[in-house]
């Protein structure tokens, strides 16, 4: 049996979009409590009941969380232009050689809006 875990994590940080249109909300410095969602698809062992222990995820997601949590992105390289797809790619990036099971990373700014990014 196939399924698919996930894990919620939250982080506060703050950037601007340097590449929106002249006068855009977004260009100004601004934050967000930011949610990541990280799914994990795999067997589920017979044993255990499980595809993997739900630490394993947050063991493997807490050092990219660290270099995030209280951050301005756009100083961190391959953020300079941090929009929700491209910290979704780019935490996928981080993430996949330590956690080969990655299916998807969602990336919430706001309560209402944010994006999924499954793989290439
Ligand atoms: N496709 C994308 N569009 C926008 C992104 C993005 O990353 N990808 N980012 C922003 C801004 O960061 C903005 O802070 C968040 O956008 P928005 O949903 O417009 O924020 P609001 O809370 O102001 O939304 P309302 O629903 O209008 O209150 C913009 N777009
Ligand atoms: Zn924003």
């Amino acid at each position: 049996m196939v399924t698919t875990l996930f894990k919620d994590f939250t982080f506060e940080a703050a950037h601007r979009l340097p590449n929106v249109p002249e006068g855009h909300k977004c260009s100004r410095l601004h934050g967000h409590s930011f949610v990541v969602r990280i799914e994990v698809t795999g067997e589920v062992n017979p044993i255990t009941g499980w595809v993997m222990d739900f630490s394993e995820i947050k063991a493997a997601f807490k050092p990219i969380l660290d270099r995030l949590d209280h951050y301005y992105l756009n100083d961190i390289s391959g953020l300079e232009n941090p929009t929700s797809e491209v910290l979704a790619h780019w935490i996928w990036q981080q993430l996949k050689p330590g956690l080969p099971l990655l299916s998807g990373v969602r990336v919430k700014e706001t309560c209402s809006a944010g994006c999924v990014y499954k793989g290439e």
